[in-house]
């Protein structure tokens, strides 16, 4: 079975955690369009529900298939949000950001009441940090950062788009930085990335998750913490 099935089989179990009158937060990634895609089709056979989209990507993606996109500050509180991530562990802590919207969509999961991830079986993993690190950085002091990371023995690389810088929706930029070899302590970690003005949001999610549904052949595994 490849990923590409198990990730809509993830997302097919995942979509029947959504009723009509919930506000529903809608992750961006390959995996989190096979939720929108059959959100989409749940909304033409009657579901009622509004949404909040973490990306602009998963906005025209949700608009274009009927479903009612409101603001964040319109929606004050969602009642459940499903996205996808790059590497999920046992703890059920995730590093996301691979699609560039890990500033949004941790703001969406923090003002969620039930945040469900759901993945293919390869983004199961015993430790975090094969996958690099996103950072979004304010491009006043990208390069200040890099050079600090650096220091830190971090390894970042800022993320281009051909020629020119990567831009988030909030016109930032994305620094890849490799945790593998550091043995501080991952919310250690967040907080020292977080303490270095300019860096507005690391891609360590590590503890908003609640629900874990991962796709493994054809079936769908899942987890509660
Ligand atoms: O964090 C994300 C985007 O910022 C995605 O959820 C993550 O990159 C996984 O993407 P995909 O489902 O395409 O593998």
């Amino acid at each position: 079975m490849s990923a590409v099935n198990e990730k809509k089989v993830a997302a097919l179990e995942a979509v029947k955690y959504i009723k009509s009158g919930m506000t529903v937060g809608l992750g961006t990634g390959s995996t989190a369009f096979f939720m929108i895609e059959a959100i989409g089709e749940m909304v033409k056979n009657g579901l009622e529900i509004k949404a909040v989209a973490t990306s602009e990507a998963t906005k025209k993606s949700a608009t274009n298939l009927g479903i009612n996109v409101i603001t964040l500050a319109e929606a004050k509180r969602l009642d459940v949000t499903i996205d996808g991530a790059d590497e999920v562990d046992e703890d059920f802590q995730l590093i996301k950001g691979g699609g560039g919207a890990l500033l949004r969509e941790k703001i969406v999961a923090h003002n969620s009441d039930l945040n469900i991830i759901i993945a293919d079986s390869s983004k199961s993993v015993s430790r975090l940090g094969k996958f690099k690190l996103p950072i979004e950085t304010i491009p006043f002091a990208t390069q200040l950062i890099i050079k600090e990371l650096n220091e830190m023995g971090l390894k970042p690389v800022q993320r281009m788009n051909g020629d020119e810088d990567y831009k988030t929706d909030e016109n930032n930029d994305i620094v890849d930085i490799d945790i593998w070899d550091t043995n501080i302590k991952l919310s250690d970690l967040e907080q020292q990335l977080k303490a270095i003005p300019g860096i507005v949001e690391t891609g360590l999610f590590l503890t908003s998750t609640n629900l874990v549904i991962i796709g493994k052949g054809e079936q769908a595994t899942t987890s509660k913490k």
